[in-house]
């Protein structure tokens, strides 16, 4: 029966000729678009847009800003554990803009010129008490958006109207599970995954079907007793084991693998499940239209350390190698080849300070200083803390140098001791305290951005800041590099070549949200979200009580855009 189609007037905020997402522009999307939370699949952050540039971008301007609205439900909470925190990309498909909210909101507006197209909000159940106050962003497909939900819910809505289409359920939220993450489509299917590495959970990773929410596979990142890896949970421990997934996966095209990182395994004293707890702190290689794991990497077994392993690698080839790079929560750079879709290890090195590992074997899997391991009721000191040399915050690689960007934060570290912890569904479920001071060496600095050559595997350069930073990062072929991140509230665009400042500005609060560009009738923009929360501003609070310094970093929550 052939459709049939009636022409509608426009809704109020309508978006007309609204230019739907096909497996296609999501594979090679246009210069002038930014539709993936990466952009492109392989992860790079990397826009080809050269307007603005290395000659021309200390006149860059504000174009436009908005506001995204009050924390109104989310700062009701008494018990809200930290504050609000925009992570959402500026995603931008032929000139019109999503970002989302902390409280849940996807705001659809008009590229150019700021003016609101609608808002679609989620309702939270008024007494969920979210640990990670944040959303990452939405996934576009065809004619739709998706959001993952703090409630664990998935979420479909109208990219014309921003009228909700469809809900799914991926767990209890009562039992400590959430999602922070944007979901990664590959074609048609939206994959997402779950937080709760704190609280017990049993991770995984999501199937849907796109057009109807029907959830196709679900790969728990923790084996069942029986299935490979079940070997490295003793007795239960397998049921409560965390392994959490909560940042967006890249997608290895050519060899149809969606790369998912795990986060920590619960508890967080690796000796209340002695064994090495696969998939945790690791990434693993998923056949998006099965589910299948079909391969893995794991950074450290037996995590005690809180070194969630959740940003996935940056995918490139090189001089014909394909190859998968990952800086590590941990605090080590891996190198390894991805040919016929298996993760095979390289090389690696420190990238900042640690002191946990002994040495990595010709298969990557480290050895341990004993000293530097925590026990139940054995204390040990560790560098870099759990917050590790990065976090969350994204690397960029321009893929036309070979040189690959990132925020780090050095001259911290952690102590912990173990304690017998029983589980009770949604509640924490850590096994110790958490414990964290700036060294002495923090004096003259926290924060840094890197600068690496991935061919060779050396840094090119270093910018310190005295402060943390927490900025995810955007690389330009106009040879810049623009990054948040620091406590001062300033947005700054560097040279790719040197790391010297070429332009800054003074942003109405902390960044943490990747910065996007992209071009509308033919003029390039960059766009980034004021926001500053969750983590970056925890960790800013144990920097204040080691140094007795109190620092205030002001909130923002507006998204601003700029051009020349
Ligand atoms: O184990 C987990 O499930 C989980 C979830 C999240 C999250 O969803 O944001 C974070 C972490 N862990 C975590 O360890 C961490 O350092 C962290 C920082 C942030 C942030 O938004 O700044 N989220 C999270
Ligand atoms: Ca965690």
């Amino acid at each position: 029966m052939a459709a049939l189609t009636v022409a509608l007037p426009l809704q109020a905020g309508e978006i007309a000729d609204y230019a739907p997402i096909t497996a296609e522009r999501l594979e090679a999307p246009e210069d002038g678009n930014w539709l993936l939370t990466r952009r492109t699949y392989d992860g790079h952050g990397h826009s080809p847009l050269t307007e603005i540039s290395t000659d021309n971008v200390s006149g860059l301007k504000v174009a436009w800003s908005l506001p995204t609205g009050p924390y109104a439900e989310l700062s009701d909470f008494a018990a809200l554990p930290a504050r609000p925190a925009h992570q959402s990309p500026a995603l931008v498909n032929d000139g019109v803009m999503f970002v989302t909210t902390p409280d849940q909101q996807i705001i659809a507006v008009d590229a150019a010129t700021g003016e609101e197209h609608w808002r679609f909000r989620h309702e939270l159940p008024s007494d969920i008490i979210p640990v990670h106050p944040t959303n990452r962003g939405v996934a576009l497909w065809e004619d739709k958006l998706f959001m993952a939900t703090l409630d664990a819910k998935l979420i479909a809505v109208s990219a014309a109207t921003g009228e909700k289409l469809w809900e799914a359920t991926m767990e209890e939220w009562q039992n400590g599970y959430y999602s922070t993450l944007a979901p990664l489509v590959v074609d048609g299917i939206v994959m997402a995954g779950v937080s709760g590495g704190e609280f017990g959970i049993r991770g995984f990773v999501q199937g849907f079907d796109a057009n109807s929410g029907e959830s196709l596979w679900k790969t728990y990142t923790i084996p069942a007793p029986g299935e490979p890896g079940s070997e490295t949970w003793p007795g239960d421990t397998w049921k409560t084991g965390g392994g959490p997934i909560w940042i967006t996966g890249n997608y290895d095209v050519k060899n149809g693998l969606a790369m998912w990182g795990v986060g920590n395994a619960a508890p967080w004293i690796g000796d209340m499940r002695p064994g090495d707890n696969l998939y945790t702190t690791s990434t693993i290689g998923v056949d998006p239209k099965t589910g299948e794991i079909k391969t893995h990497f794991q950074y450290h077994w037996n995590d005690s350390w809180d070194w969630d392993e959740v940003v996935p690698p940056t995918l490139m080839t090189l001089d014909g190698q394909d190859l998968a790079v990952r800086f590590a929560r941990n605090g080590w750079i891996y190198k390894m080849d991805r040919a016929g879709g298996e993760l095979k290890f390289i090389e690696g090195k420190p990238y900042v300070y640690q002191n946990v590992f002994t040495g990595l074997d010709e298969n990557g899997r480290p050895s341990y200083d004993p000293e530097r391991v925590a026990g139940t009721g054995k204390r040990a000191d560790f560098c870099p803390s759990a917050w590790g040399g990065r976090d969350w915050p994204a690397d960029a690689y321009n893929p036309n140098t070979g040189m690959l960007y990132i925020s780090v934060n050095e001259n911290h570290c952690g102590s912990a001791e173990g304690a017998p912890v029983e589980y009770e569904p949604g509640v924490l479920f850590l096994g110790s305290g958490l414990e964290m001071a700036p060294t002495e060496a923090a004096a003259d600095h926290i924060g840094a951005l890197q600068a690496w050559d991935i061919r060779t595997l050396e840094k090119k350069w270093q910018v310190n800041f005295k402060m943390p930073n927490w900025g995810p990062v955007l690389s330009t072929e106009g040879g810049l590099v623009f990054v948040g991140g620091t406590g001062d509230a300033m947005f700054r665009a560097f040279d790719a070549a040197s790391g010297e400042v070429l332009w800054e500005h003074q942003m109405d609060g902390g960044i943490v949200a990747p910065p996007t560009s992209f071009e509308v009738d033919g003029k390039q923009y960059v766009a980034v979200t004021t926001g500053w929360g969750v983590d970056g501003d925890r960790f800013q609070g144990f920097i204040d009580a080691g140094m007795g310094t109190e620092t205030k970093i002001p909130q923002g929550g507006t998204i601003w855009v700029f051009a020349l």
